[in-house]
C-alpha cells in the first residue's frame, strides 16, 4: 500500500493530449458517440497516471534469446464503476488493465437534494488487501463518490483510488472528508479541477450530466 492513511493524494493530470480531449468532451456539440469514444481515451491518459503504484512483483521469464527476471501484476486489482456515467469509463480501463475484475455501484442523486440513492451494488465482499480503482467521470458535491469508497472501506478496502475526468473543489473537500474519518489511503487523479458548482449542483463550466450525455437524456 501507498499513500497516507486518512489523507487523499490528489493528482491533475496535466498533457496536452488530454487537454485536446477535455475540451472535445466539453463541448455541448460533441454527440453521444463522440463523447463516449472521448471518455475512454481519456480515462486511458489518466489510468495511466492512477495506476502508478499498482502492485508488481518480480517473476522469472525465458525470452527468445536468454532467461531474465521480469516484472508481472503480483493481483487483480479491482475496478468500481459507479453506473450509469462510470460505465462509460470501464472499457478504457480495462483496456489497460485486462486482469482487473470489476465491481459494480449503482446510485442517482436526486435532483432537488442532491443526495445520492445507491440502487444496485455487485461488490465482493471482502477487500481487504486489494487496489480498488472508482470509476466516475464527475465529482461534484462529492456525495456519490464518497459514499462509494465508504462502501468499499466498509468492506475492508484500505487502498483505494479515484480516477474522475472533471472535479468541483467542494467534491474533493467532501472525499477528504470521508478519507480521514474512514482513515483509508486514497489518490483522487482528474483530468481538471473545474470552478465551482452552479444552483443544481453542476459544475461549472463542466460538460453537463455526463450520464445524460454518454447514454442520451434521462427518462
Ligand atoms: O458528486 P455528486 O454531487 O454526487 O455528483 C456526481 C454524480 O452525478 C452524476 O450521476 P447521476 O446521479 O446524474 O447519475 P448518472 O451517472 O446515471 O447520470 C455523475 O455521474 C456522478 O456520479
Ligand atoms: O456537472 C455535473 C454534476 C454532477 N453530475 C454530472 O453528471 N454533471
Ligand atoms: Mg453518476
Amino acid at each position: 500500500m501507498y499513500g497516507t492513511l486518512g489523507a487523499v493524494e490528489l493528482r491533475v493530470v496535466d498533457h496536452p493530449l488530454v487537454a485536446h480531449k477535455l475540451t472535445h468532451l466539453r463541448e455541448e456539440s460533441t454527440p453521444s458517440p463522440t463523447f463516449r469514444l472521448l471518455v475512454a481515451e481519456l480515462v486511458t491518459l489518466l489510468a495511466y497516471e492512477a495506476t502508478r503504484q499498482v502492485r508488481v512483483a518480480p517473476v522469472e521469464i525465458t525470452t527468445p534469446v536468454a532467461p531474465t527476471t521480469g516484472t508481472k501484476l503480483s493481483e487483480k486489482p479491482l475496478a468500481v464503476p459507479i453506473l450509469r456515467a462510470g460505465l462509460g469509463m470501464l472499457e478504457g480501463f480495462t483496456r489497460l488493465l485486462p486482469t482487473a475484475e470489476v465491481g459494480f455501484v449503482g446510485m442517482a442523486r436526486d435532483e432537488r437534494t442532491l443526495k445520492p440513492t445507491t440502487y444496485a451494488e455487485r461488490l465482493p465482499h471482502d477487500l481487504s488487501g486489494r487496489q480498488c480503482y472508482v470509476l466516475d467521470p464527475m465529482l461534484a458535491t462529492g456525495g456519490s463518490l464518497a459514499g462509494c469508497v465508504n462502501f468499499l472501506a466498509e468492506r475492508g478496502a484500505d487502498d483505494v483510488t479515484c480516477i474522475c475526468i472533471l472535479a468541483a473543489p467542494e467534491g474533493i473537500e467532501r472525499v477528504r472528508a470521508l478519507v480521514d474519518e474512514a482513515g483509508i489511503a486514497c489518490t483522487l487523479v482528474v483530468a481538471s479541477i473545474d470552478e465551482r458548482l452552479n444552483e443544481r449542483g453542476y459544475i461549472v463550466p463542466g460538460l453537463g450530466d455526463a450520464g445524460d450525455r454518454l447514454y442520451g437524456l434521462a427518462e
